[in-house]
């Protein structure tokens, strides 16, 4: 078969999400719309990050999207990641989690985003994508000094 007659193989995902922390060590989660993918689950802000883009550049633009507030790139700390089961036919993906304490502004959340600042033992009992499972239990780990 001709190179140019083979289906193009589905590019790596990679989506930047942020575990925005206030001084008592809570973490600021949000809820998606119902009408978007993984909607009405709870989440760490961020998203994809564009063609061209860093990691960083695309935490700081995604913060200021849906947030309101500005983060500097030098305050993001990355914390861990976690990748979708690597499947034919699906598409990869892998979610980087960086940690931040400090921002300016004022948290207004996106187009009827829901926003909750929670003790990092409160996350296992909320919904979440199930990407969001293990890296919480990580943040949670990381918050509590735990191995
Ligand atoms: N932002 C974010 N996305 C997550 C998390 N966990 C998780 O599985 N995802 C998935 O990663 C992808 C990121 O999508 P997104 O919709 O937030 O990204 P975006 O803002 O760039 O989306 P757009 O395509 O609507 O512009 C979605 O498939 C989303 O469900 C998370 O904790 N935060």
């Amino acid at each position: 078969m001709k190179v140019s007659a083979m289906a193009a193989p589905p590019t790596l995902l990679t989506v930047v999400a942020l575990a925005l922390l206030d001084d008592a060590d809570r973490v600021l989660m949000q809820r998606r719309p119902e009408s978007r993918a993984h909607g009405g689950l709870w989440e760490f802000p961020g998203g994809k990050v564009e063609p061209g883009e860093g990691p960083a550049a695309a935490l700081v633009r995604e913060i200021a999207e849906e947030l309101s507030i500005t983060i500097d790139a030098a305050d993001l700390v990355p914390l861990t990641f976690a990748a979708n089961p690597e499947r034919e036919g699906t598409r990869p993906l892998v979610l980087l989690l960086y940690t931040c304490r400090r921002w300016t502004g004022s948290l207004v959340p996106e187009d009827g985003a829901q926003l909750q600042w929670l003790e990092s033992e409160a996350l296992s009992a909320l919904s979440m994508p199930p990407l969001d499972v293990p890296l919480a239990a990580a943040l949670r780990r990381h918050l509590k000094n735990l191995p």
